[in-house]
């Protein structure tokens, strides 16, 4: 059941309590909860996503990304890489953490990701080809409400119908953009060869998009994995409102080994402890569970100490080598065609009338985000950076560069028909950081991405807006782009630079905070079983523990982690 209020949940004794109900942490209250002898308290700190019409319209995504109480509102320290900027750092407030609020983009990454992952951790169970049965437990491929023939768009043979989470097509077409795509695909064959399924394990190409829809809906983790199961599983409480200070009451096991009496959190002004007699699960995600970490005396003692917090367990990589990708725009253009996105953003009874259309059958425009396909590329193995650095990319299946290739200009665009090319780095080697500011767990804790601090990030940055006007170079957009709204090509190098660091975001993809490695390895803060290095009963499952980025959007890698941190937990509990 979910409940709102302390006072109304089955006391405070369970055998597993999760904190944070994200991607990962709902996926892992599932599991547990299919054996009926499982107790699962799961806390989160955020609000109901019932009703939240922003988080269920796929068209509304970025309405929530402003300051509201969906979000943690956050925002990074200044950056050096973006000249000085602090740029905000959206981390979801609500059941379904950032899966209630992301982009719905579903990509699962490289198979070389993966079997990096295996490599550095020694534990094969994290290979591609090991993880792929946990992407088809998550995913239950959808039709797209719009019934257009897909045939050639995206393969079967690497998709499951029998998962949890819906993801599709898009359930609504700009047929004329679409053409161009393909045609350029076709045109340009080298740089952007058509790739009929990115989600293969081998990337490189462009392709169809596919999102985390169904029915015209939003599917999060929220939606999928929890709310069905509320009715049929007495052993699943939810408590929204609760947000996790710090772990309590440490202690030693007589094999030397720390382990903690309760989880404390914080409702309506009161602090309350909730007991785990197996396992306390940290699902808080890449900040928040390096944050409840380090608040309870588990990180690097000289900075605990610095700070006031008594170290409990001395692990000095907890909120190191923070990890994700930095995006810029690549270009937008204005189109000779009134069948752009625009055409419904700009006009309010075209905007009306495809709300009232979602409203009555959730179809038309607004089942869709604007973008069509992604593009994911390798820099030239020739490329002169690679004399001074070793490739960052996990091996030749892994892109450096994506391209999100969409209708429209975005929300800021001047009156016209645009599209736009979005750029993004997937292989940084930039590393951040998430500490803290105060020993006050309530306090928002320094945020650091570290953009743009390194030679290589800067180089591929440049290469990807080279490589966007490639793409918009094409024969088939000659009469279809009008012009760009700023050229690009003719900056200086410096310009450029300029440019992109004052311009550049955050895909949000923060990964690495709580990173797992080898069972024996001196860094690192959790084992491949995902348990706490020198902690008993204490696992991190989420996207933190993920050892380097992977080349994709983070939810489908956060889904498996959380599928297959559910099986390490059965195994060691059934
Ligand atoms: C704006 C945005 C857009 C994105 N777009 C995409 C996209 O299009 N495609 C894609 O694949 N990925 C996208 N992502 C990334 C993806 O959603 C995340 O990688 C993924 O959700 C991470 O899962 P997680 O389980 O680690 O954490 P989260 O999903 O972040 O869940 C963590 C949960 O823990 C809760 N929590 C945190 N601290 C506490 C505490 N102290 N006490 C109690 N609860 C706590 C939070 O409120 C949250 O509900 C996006 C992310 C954002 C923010």
């Amino acid at each position: 059941k979910i409940y709102e209020d302390v006072s109304d949940i089955p006391g405070l004794d369970y055998d597993f309590v999760i904190v944070g109900g994200g991607a990962a942490g709902n996926v892992v209250a599932n599991r547990l909860t299919e054996n009926p002898k499982f107790s699962v308290l799961l806390l989160e700190a955020g609000v109901s996503n019932e009703g939240v019409i922003d988080s269920i319209v796929p068209f509304f995504v970025n309405n929530l990304l402003g300051a509201n109480i969906y979000e943690w509102n956050y925002t990074t320290v200044p950056q050096v890489g973006l000249n000085n900027r602090s740029v905000p750092y959206q981390r979801a407030h609500i059941l379904g953490g950032c899966t209630a609020h992301n982009g719905m983009v579903y990509t699962r990454g490289s198979a070389d990701d993966y079997d990096r992952y295996a490599a550095v951790t020694g534990d094969s169970g994290w290979s591609w080809d090991n993880m792929l049965p946990y992407f088809f437990k998550n995913e239950k491929w959808t039709p797209p409400v719009d019934h257009h023939d897909t045939n050639g768009q995206f393969d079967p043979a690497v998709h499951s119908t029998n998962g949890i989470n819906s993801v599709s097509l898009n359930g609504f077409q700009w047929p004329i953009f679409q053409q161009h795509v393909q045609q350029a695909t076709k045109e340009l064959p080298g740089d952007f060869p058509f790739n009929l399924d990115f989600n293969s394990g081998k990337m490189l190409g462009v392709g169809y998009l596919q999102s985390t829809i169904g029915g015209g809906m939003r599917s999060s983790s929220a939606t999928s994995y929890l709310a069905p199961k509320f009715a049929e599983r007495p052993n699943l409480s939810v408590l929204l409102h609760a947000q996790v200070s710090k772990l309590v009451n440490p202690s030693k096991t007589n094999k030397g080994e720390i382990t903690f009496g309760g989880v404390q959190f914080l409702q309506s002004g009161s602090l309350y402890t909730a007991k785990a007699k197996n396992e306390i699960i940290l699902s808080a995600g890449s900040v928040g569970t390096p944050m409840i970490l380090m608040h309870s005396g588990v990180g690097d003692q000289e900075a605990l100490k610095a700070l006031g917090i008594p170290s409990v367990l001395h692990l000095p990589s907890v909120g190191k080598n923070a990890t994700d990708h930095p995006i810029f725009g690549g270009g937008t253009w204005l189109v000779n065609s009134t069948q752009t996105v625009d055409s419904i953003e700009q006009n309010t009874t075209r905007f009306n009338e495809a709300y009232a259309q979602w409203n009555e059958s959730h179809s038309g425009p607004f089942v869709a985000i604007p973008d069509t396909h992604l593009g994911w590329s390798r820099l030239d193995a020739d490329s002169e950076i690679f004399e001074s650095i070793r490739d960052p990319a996990s091996g030749p299946n892994a892109p450096h560069i994506e391209m999100a290739i969409g209708t429209g200009g975005g929300l800021t665009a001047t009156p016209g028909n645009y599209m736009t090319l979005g750029m993004a780095v997937l292989t940084p080697t930039s590393r951040g950081s998430v500490t803290l500011q105060s020993n006050n767990p309530f306090d928002p804790p320094l945020i650091d991405l570290g953009f743009f601090t390194t030679e290589f990030d800067i180089f591929a940055a440049r290469q990807a807006v080279q490589h966007a006007a490639k793409f918009a170079s094409a024969p088939t957009w000659k009469n279809y782009i009008i012009a760009p709204t700023l050229d690009l090509t003719n900056l200086s190098t410096d310009a450029l630079d300029d440019h992109i660091r004052n311009t550049a975001g955050v895909a949000w993809h923060l990964v690495s905070t709580a990173s797992m490695s080898a069972r024996n390895a001196t860094y690192g803060v959790v084992n491949p079983d995902l348990l706490v290095k020198g902690a008993s009963g204490l696992r991190v499952i989420d996207a933190s523990i993920l050892p380097f980025i992977p080349t994709a959007h983070t939810q489908a890698a956060s889904y498996v982690v959380g599928e297959r941190g559910a099986d390490l937990v059965k195994q060691t509990w059934e």
